[in-house]
């Protein structure tokens, strides 16, 4: 059954996209099953230390709360644990804060067992300071007398602390070991020389939906889709499939996480490792939802959000999905520049293969090799190292076409046919 919910948030000096963000939390509450009944803003210069909000606005929400049988209060700013507790006695059920959502869905929508350690130790490492802060006030309420003398209430919470923090490096150990299977997998596929484009972009802009149309069309033989849905962080892990192109070229596709504002950054340092791919590709496709009347904004937090995990020198190139809500009067009216597509009408999607052509193989060059067969067995290299798009058996040895990157060209520059 769905929760009735009130959505509050303090808009701080007037930020000019505040409404944009609370109608994202909504959508946040939404995939929680929270049905939100209320919403409230307060705008204001200074925060209040005890319940965030001013008073009067808490009155308000107490109100609002018992009026309308409201079960969860979501704040749209991430709160302490004593404003939580100072909040929740004062109007009487209980109150989440934005991170908490987000770390909720990341929870049910984890299914590999990387993800959902990296999520647990967001959690755990969210509720660390959190800890603290009820352990003062538990301190107090168990008498503690000074320094020396812990009230009981303390002492349990210290020894939760401390739990906690070896439940954290545990959770942290194991996904080293996992992390460290990850990189095999990458310096293996690294070793097939195929250059790797990486899906990036905001939550449910159709990056899936992209991954899904490409492999349709270009992997027939292993065809493998990944979720793709309408709803936010669809998808939570990183997959890979390789495009092999008709003229043999291939490169490797991957799908990862998306991105949204104010992501909590315990989340993002836990998913750095997932994210490592991102950082390693040879291009990042940026997908757009170009329908949302806040994309411009979804693109400032993707491109921050890559910058957080290190990936802003890698090659990027634009491309605004979902073409097909908009209307030709409004579309002209975008200035945009970049590919235009619809993933879903599979629209532009040949413009898509195109420029990402162009810019993962400009470096590749043709040529035709000459090995005699004394030297048959530099061929298996060779074809690790090059795509080999025909061969021929002459007398004195093998004639290879080949396509490559000019490091490679140079390395067999020796059995270059003139
Ligand atoms: N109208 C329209 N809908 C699209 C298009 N491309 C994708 N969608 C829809 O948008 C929703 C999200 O698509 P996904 O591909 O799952 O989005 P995503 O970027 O992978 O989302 P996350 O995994 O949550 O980050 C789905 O309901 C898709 O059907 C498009 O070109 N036009
Ligand atoms: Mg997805």
């Amino acid at each position: 059954m769905n929760k009735r919910g009130i959505i509050v948030g303090l808009n701080k000096d007037n930020q000019v996209d505040y409404t944009e963000s609370m109608v994202e939390l909504e959508n946040l509450c939404e995939a929680c099953d929270i049905q939100v009944v209320a919403h409230m803003v307060q705008n204001a210069k200074k925060i209040n230390a005890k319940y965030y909000i001013g008073s009067g606005k808490l009155e308000e929400l107490a109100y609002l709360r018992a009026v309308q049988e409201i079960d969860i209060v979501v704040f749209n700013n991430e709160l302490s644990a004593s404003q939580i507790k100072n909040i929740e006695d004062e109007i009487g059920c209980r109150v989440i804060d934005r991170t908490v959502l987000i770390l909720d869905i990341f929870g049910e929508r984890a299914k590999t067992r990387e993800a959902k350690l990296q999520v647990e130790v967001a959690s755990l490492e969210y509720a660390l300071p959190r800890l603290i802060g009820a352990n003062e006030n538990l301190g107090r309420q168990g008498g503690g007398v000074g320094t020396k003398n812990k009230g009981a209430g303390e002492k349990k919470l210290e020894l939760d602390r401390r739990q906690v923090e070896e439940k954290i490096a545990a959770l942290n150990k194991e996904l080293e070991k996992l992390k460290g299977q990850r990189t095999t997998q990458r310096n293996k596929r690294r070793k097939s020389h195929l250059p790797t484009v990486a899906l990036v972009g905001y939550t449910n802009a159709g990056k899936s939906t992209i991954m899904n149309r490409l492999v349709s069309q270009f992997n027939k033989g292993e065809e493998k889709l990944v979720f793709e849905k309408n709803m936010l962080f669809a998808t939570l892990e990183t997959s890979v499939r390789s495009i092999k192109l008709p003229d043999h070229r291939a490169f490797l596709l991957s799908d990862t996480v998306g991105f949204v504002s104010n992501l909590p950054h315990h989340l993002v340092k836990a998913f750095r490792s997932t994210l490592e791919e991102v950082c390693e590709a040879d291009l990042l496709i940026h997908v757009v939802d170009l329908s949302s009347p806040h994309y411009k904004k979804q693109i400032e937090v993707t491109n921050e959000t890559l910058k957080q995990i290190g990936a802003e020198h890698v090659p990027m190139i634009y491309v605004y999905n979902k073409v097909d809500l908009i209307d030709e009067l409004e579309m002209d009216s975008i200035e945009q520049e970049g590919i235009k597509i619809s993933a879903k009408q599979n629209r532009g999607m040949e413009a898509l293969i195109e420029t990402i052509c162009e810019e993962i193989f400009a470096e590749y060059i043709k040529t035709q090799l000459f090995i005699p067969y004394k030297d048959l067995n530099l061929i298996s290299k060779i074809n690790e190292d090059c795509m080999v798009k025909g061969q021929a058996y002459k007398e004195e040895g093998v004639v290879l076409d080949i396509e490559c990157m000019t490091t490679y060209a140079d390395k067999y520059r020796d059995y270059t046919r003139v």
